[in-house]
């Protein structure tokens, strides 16, 4: 069942125009930013988008005294995060997605920016199937998890299982969920 559900949506963001894919990642970029310019935070985890996952790297540019971390999959079960200062640090890694070298930030993270292939109304998100995701926040404290993806990526329900994780906020073009 997820893996089908994988299949269908990876399938129709691979469709997105190059247009409505840009003009789309420009407004959730703005939203983000909209919700997090009033927060208090230091530290923030986001990725480097991988087959058209929304972009949000122009949020390095927005907040420029936060600190920025990266993930990076350093065996079949473990993705740690690396702070990145400037995003030509990356280099790619493991899947093809560009990754950061060096040792693992070991403080709280405030805010993880979490990319996914669908969510579902109750917050819950489906990835690629790796379960990196749901066994790193098995360990770590789950800050502020908030969700970002294209408006067709939120579905009604998704099939969960009990180790998967529950965003405290989707972002989409369209909509804020759990806000
Ligand atoms: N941008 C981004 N970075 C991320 C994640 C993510 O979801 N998005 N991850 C979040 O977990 C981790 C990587 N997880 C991944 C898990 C599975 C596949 C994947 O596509 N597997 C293919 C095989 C690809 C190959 O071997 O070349 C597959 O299962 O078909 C990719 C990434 C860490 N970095
Ligand atoms: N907390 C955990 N402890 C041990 N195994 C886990 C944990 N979470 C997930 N797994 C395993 O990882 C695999 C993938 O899980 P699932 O299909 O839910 O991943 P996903 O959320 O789509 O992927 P990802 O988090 O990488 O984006 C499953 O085999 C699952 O049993």
């Amino acid at each position: 069942m997820k893996g089908r559900i994988r299949k269908e949506i990876i399938a129709k963001r691979k469709n997105l125009s190059k247009l409505e894919y840009e003009s789309n990642n420009k407004i959730i970029i703005e939203k983000i930013y909209n919700y997090l310019k009033s927060k208090n935070f230091k530290t923030i985890a986001i990725y480097y988008p991988y087959r058209k996952e929304v972009n949000v790297l122009n949020l390095m540019e927005l907040f420029k005294d936060k600190i920025f971390l990266f993930p990076k999959v350093i065996s079949d079960e473990k993705m740690i995060f690396i702070p990145v200062n400037d995003i030509n640090e990356l280099k790619k890694g493991k899947f093809g997605i560009m990754e950061p070298e060096g040792t693992e930030y070991t403080e709280y993270i405030d805010i993880y920016i979490v990319p996914g292939v669908a969510f579902d109304l109750d917050l819950y998100r489906l990835g690629y199937g790796g379960g990196f995701f749901d066994r790193y926040f098995s360990v770590h404290k789950k800050t502020q998890l908030i969700g970002v993806g294209f408006d067709f990526q939120i579905l009604e329900k998704l099939p969960v299982d009990d180790h998967d994780i529950q965003m405290n906020l989707v972002i989409t073009e369209k909509r804020i969920l759990g806000g």
